[in-house]
């Protein structure tokens, strides 16, 4: 029989094709296995009763209900890195936008387009739209994952003093962090020193609205806010005190909402920055990818949820996926289980993320629903997962 799998959103066919003869494409959602989803909300959708998995092609999952995926041991993935270039050139040509009026000149040439002396007058109008050059203006980073590191580097490629700040940063990118960059521990030495402040975070509740109206009262005069993470993350109405007052410069943004489209100094795009054909190509080839592997081998790599685990194919006659609270004496009970039903354990992984934790036990024989039923009445199990050896 094959597997099911619901998209969303449109999906790239580069990721699409990736899927073999065991598995089909459905449109109704509450057959399917796994789901690729890209911005689709899915907070008010009903999850179908046998959904493993939900692929996200993209980085932020904050349209994804994850506590609730949690507890029904629904593993969701997202594809890091895979469209930060799409959103770093984004940025890049936000920040140009900001600096120079290119707005301006492409509506005067388009209001002007019968004007036959248009090559004469553009010379005496131009002086309206003149602007300054990003070389030796101060960019400030908030947020060095996949997107910050890139614009971060790039920036100081084209000459720009750039301060970063992650007080989480991981290994690798601290890594691929250029040493020109200046790495803050302090948020103020950014909204203090930068001409430009550029926001990569994910929304989360410690990061809702931070850019706000204690932040604006620590920055420059005529800042540049850059926001091509999720409106969330800036208070509206305090951004439009900010504009008014010249406080802020303009609002470059990839989330217009009904606030933002009437403020004056904004330019916005429509959520555009993951919108790239590289970017949508890489998304769904690395969700498709990661949504095979879980449901084949019970795997996991890059997911939000559940911790990474990986094992090699099958050494039993079925595999158990048990999704569990992180808490003592989980690995002992499931061990007890199988032990007092006479099943044999060739291969086991355990790994375990904040508040949760994942097993993966090959057991020597097909087991029976009363062990599963047993290992479900285990307190704190969310989820059995029978997977038979291929
Ligand atoms: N405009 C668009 O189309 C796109 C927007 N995004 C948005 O950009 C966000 C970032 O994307 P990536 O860089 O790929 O994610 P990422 O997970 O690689 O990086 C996020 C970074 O933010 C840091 N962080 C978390 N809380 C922080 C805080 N309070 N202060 C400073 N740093 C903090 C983390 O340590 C991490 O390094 C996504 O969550 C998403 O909301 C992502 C892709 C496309
Ligand atoms: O990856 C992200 O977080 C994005 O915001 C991109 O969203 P999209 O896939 O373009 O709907």
């Amino acid at each position: 029989m094959s597997r099911k799998i619901h998209c969303l959103n449109p999906i790239s066919q580069t990721g699409l094709k990736l899927l073999t003869a065991d598995y089909e494409l459905t449109d109704k959602a509450e057959e399917a296995e796994g789901i690729l989803v890209r911005s689709a909300s899915m907070h008010e959708m009903e999850l179908p009763a046998g959904l493993e998995a939900i692929a996200r092609a993209g980085a932020g999952v904050n349209n994804i209900p994850l506590d609730k995926c949690t507890e029904k041991g629904i593993v969701v993935f997202n594809t890091p890195g895979a469209n930060a270039n799409g959103v770093k050139e984004l940025v890049l040509a936000g920040m140009l936008m900001a600096a120079r009026d290119i707005n301006g000149g492409i509506e005067w040439v388009k209001e002007n387009k019968e004007d036959a002396n248009i090559s004469k007058d553009m010379e005496k109008s131009k002086k309206k739209f003149a602007g300054t050059e990003i070389k030796g203006k101060r960019l400030g980073v908030i947020g060095l994952g996949a997107i910050g590191v890139q614009v971060a580097n790039a920036a100081a490629d084209l000459g720009m003093k750039v301060y970063g700040y992650d007080p989480f940063i991981s290994v690798n990118g601290a890594w691929q962090l250029s040493p020109f960059i200046e790495h803050v521990t302090d948020l103020d030495d950014i909204y203090k020193n930068c001409d430009y402040i550029t926001v990569h975070v994910p929304l989360l509740d410690s990061t809702r609205e931070m850019i706000n109206k204690d932040a604006f009262a620590k920055m420059k005069d005529g800042v540049v806010i850059l926001n091509y993470a999720r409106d969330l993350l800036v208070n509206d109405d305090d951004m439009l005190e900010a504009l008014e007052s010249g406080k802020v410069h303009r609002y470059m943004t990839d989330f217009p909402n009904p606030k933002v489209t009437h403020m004056p100094g904004v330019i916005a795009t429509p959520h555009l920055g993951a919108s790239t054909a590289e970017s949508e190509d890489n998304c769904a080839e690395m969700a498709v990818k990661e949504l095979m592997d879980y449901l084949e081998t019970g795997s996991i790599r890059n997911s939000v949820n559940y911790p990474a685990c990986e094992m090699p194919p099958c050494r039993g006659a079925c595999r158990l996926c048990i999704f569990n609270v992180n808490k003592p004496n989980m690995i002992g009970q499931f061990a007890s289980v199988l032990a007092e039903e006479g099943v044999n354990i060739p291969d086991m992984q355990n790994k375990s993320k904040g508040e949760v934790a994942y097993t993966i036990m090959d057991a020597d024989q097909e087991v029976s629903q009363r062990v599963v039923d047993r290992l479900m009445e285990i307190d704190g199990v969310y989820k059995v997962r029978v997977m038979k050896a291929e």
